[in-house]
């Protein structure tokens, strides 16, 4: 059975979502060029784990990786309010600028915990990159750390979207793509 079935339309093409994380790779090699010391790249699972991959092949920076993990959709399309960290840092940060990598900023609420916690771990600065902003679902305004930069690849509409990592129940992450489901899948 065919995932490309479920889907009611596409909104970003495999080659599209290509070529702007190459140009965010450039951004952000350019920004951190000039400074002695590279940024951790903090990718969240499991939503930002295709972005994650994508992106640090198109950085030229000796940077490290690491994970992260905050929950707080379950298994449905609303967020519960208040994220959990299940799954912490192996990397020390202290003093550390971290690019956290998102799949995607929709309340707002799991970015602006993580960045709390990035903050408490004592990092120099906090940016944000995230692949898909959509801020007309925002609840949550969050303030970036030092002199971190928000890196967005796209503004997303106000519908639940799937694909390239983000998933329904666990499910779709492996679409190539970004979709919509039809009707009858959301269940
Ligand atoms: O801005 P928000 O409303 O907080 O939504 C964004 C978060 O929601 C999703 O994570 P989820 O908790 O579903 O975990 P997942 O990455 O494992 O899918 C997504 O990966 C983001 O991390
Ligand atoms: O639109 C979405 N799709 C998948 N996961 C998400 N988490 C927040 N918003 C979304």
């Amino acid at each position: 059975m065919s995932l490309d079935k479920h889907i009611e339309k596409v909104l970003l093409s495999a080659e599209v979502i290509a070529e702007r994380v190459a140009q965010l790779g450039s951004e952000i090699t350019s920004e951190f060029s000039g400074d002695s010391d590279p940024p951790v790249f903090v990718g969240v699972a499991t939503g930002a784990c295709l972005f994650l991959a994508d992106l640090v092949r198109r950085i030229d920076l000796p940077i490290s990786i690491d994970f992260i993990r905050a929950d707080s959709y379950g298994s449905g399309t609303v967020s519960n309010g208040s994220p959990r960290i299940s799954f912490d840092l192996k990397l020390d940060i202290t003093n550390k600028h971290v690019v956290l990598v998102e799949d995607i900023v929709d309340t707002g609420n799991t970015v602006s915990c993580l960045i709390e916690h990035m903050t408490l771990k004592k990092a120099s600065s906090v940016s944000v990159c995230t692949f898909l902003d959509k801020p007309s679902r925002r609840k949550v305004y969050f303030k970036l750390v030092g002199d971190g930069k928000f890196y967005s690849g796209f503004e997303c509409p106000d519908e639940f979207v799937v694909g390239y990592g983000m998933d329904f129940a666990e499910q779709y992450r492996n679409l190539p793509y970004i979709g919509v489901l039809k009707p009858e899948y959301y269940m």
